[in-house]
C-alpha cells in the first residue's frame, strides 16, 4: 500500500462513519481545559426526531481524567463524539482548550482532530495492511510530518508504554490487549490535548482490561492529557476520580469524585496518590491487583 492509499484508506476508515448545574471544576481562567454549553444533538430517524443530547453543561480541567457512564441509549456516545468533533452538533459551545468546536469546518475539524485528539475505541481499529509502528505513526503522517519524524515518534511512544518490541508485527498477530496498547501509543503520538476513549475495555478479559487501563490512565497522566472514556462497566470507571453520568440526554451528576462509600466497585480512587510510570502504567487506585 503506497502513502496516498494508506491516507486514503484512513481518511475514509475515519469518516466512516434543563441544564443541570453539574457542580465540575471549571475550566482554567486562561480557557484551558473543556468547556460545554447547551449542548443539543438531534438524529433524525425517518420522520422523527431522536434527542440524544437535551442540553448538556460540563466544565473539565485540563488533565481530567473523567468516565461517561450511563443506560445504554442515554447519550454517551453521541457526548463523546461530539466534544471529540466526530460528530456535529444541533445546538450548543463545545470549547477545548480556547478552541470553539462546534462552529468549524469539516476540514478544520479533521486537522484538529489529528493535531490535539487522540482515540482509542473498543476494537482498536488498527489498518490490517500496515505493522503496529507503522499505525502508531499514521497520525504525524496524515498531518504532514516528515517519515522520519513520524517514525521516531511513534519509536518513542512505544518506548514508553514498553510496546517497542510489536513495532514490526500485524495487527492479525497481536492479541486483543496488545493490539490496544499499540492504538493507545497511536492515540498518544501527536501529542494530544485530549484522548477520547469509548469501552477501549470492551473486547478484553478482565485481567488484560486491567492492564490496558494501567497503561491508559498512566500515559494520560504522564503526558498531560485530558481523558474521556465512555464505558459501562464500573471496574473501569472504578479507574477514575471523576464520574459523569447521563441519562434521557441529561448529565445527572458530573466532575464530583465518586462517594467513598459507594459500594465497590465505585469507590473514590485517590489517584493522586498513584505512580504514573507510563511503560508499567499506573497503579489501580484501590491498590490490589484484581
Ligand atoms: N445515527 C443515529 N441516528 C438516529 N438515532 C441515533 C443515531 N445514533 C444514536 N441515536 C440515538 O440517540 C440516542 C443516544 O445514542 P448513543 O449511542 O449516544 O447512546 P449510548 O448511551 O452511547 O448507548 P450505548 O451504551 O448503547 O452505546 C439513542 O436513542 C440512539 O438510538
Amino acid at each position: 500500500m503506497t502513502d496516498p492509499d494508506l491516507i486514503a484508506y484512513a481518511r475514509g476508515q475515519a469518516s466512516a462513519q434543563n441544564p443541570a448545574p453539574t457542580g465540575a471544576p471549571a475550566p482554567l481562567p486562561d480557557g484551558s481545559g473543556i468547556a460545554v454549553a447547551g449542548l443539543v444533538k438531534q438524529y433524525r430517524r425517518g420522520q422523527q426526531t431522536v434527542t440524544a443530547l437535551a442540553g448538556v453543561d460540563l466544565a473539565l480541567p485540563r488533565g481530567a481524567q473523567v468516565a461517561i457512564m450511563g443506560p445504554s441509549g442515554s447519550g454517551k456516545t453521541t457526548l463523546l463524539h461530539c466534544i471529540a468533533g466526530i460528530l456535529r452538533p444541533t445546538s450548543g459551545s463545545i470549547v477545548i482548550e480556547g478552541a470553539q468546536i462546534a462552529g468549524l469546518s469539516e476540514k478544520a475539524l479533521s486537522a484538529l482532530r489529528l493535531a490535539r485528539f487522540g482515540f482509542v475505541f473498543q476494537d482498536g481499529q488498527l489498518l490490517p495492511e500496515l505493522s503496529a509502528a507503522e499505525n502508531v505513526a499514521l497520525p504525524l503522517m496524515l498531518a504532514g510530518r516528515p517519515r522520519a519524524e513520524a517514525t521516531g515518534r511513534a519509536q518513542q511512544v512505544m518506548a514508553m508504554l514498553g510496546i517497542v518490541e510489536l513495532g514490526p508485527h500485524r495487527p492479525g498477530q497481536l492479541s486483543g490487549g496488545q493490539a490496544q496498547r499499540v492504538a493507545i501509543a497511536r492515540a498518544l503520538v501527536a501529542r494530544p490535548q485530549v484522548v477520547f476513549a469509548d469501552e477501549p475495555t470492551g473486547a478484553l478479559d478482565q485481567t488484560t482490561g486491567h492492564e490496558v487501563m494501567s497503561v491508559l490512565t498512566g500515559a494520560c497522566r504522564a503526558t498531560g492529557a485530558t481523558l474521556l472514556l465512555v464505558t459501562h462497566d464500573p471496574g473501569v470507571a472504578s479507574w477514575f476520580p471523576q464520574v459523569i453520568r447521563v441519562q434521557d440526554g441529561r448529565v445527572l451528576a458530573a466532575g464530583a469524585p465518586v462517594a467513598p462509600q459507594a459500594p465497590a466497585p465505585q469507590r473514590s480512587p485517590q489517584m493522586t496518590q498513584q505512580t504514573s510510570s507510563p511503560s508499567s502504567g499506573s497503579t489501580h487506585p484501590r491498590g490490589a491487583a484484581r
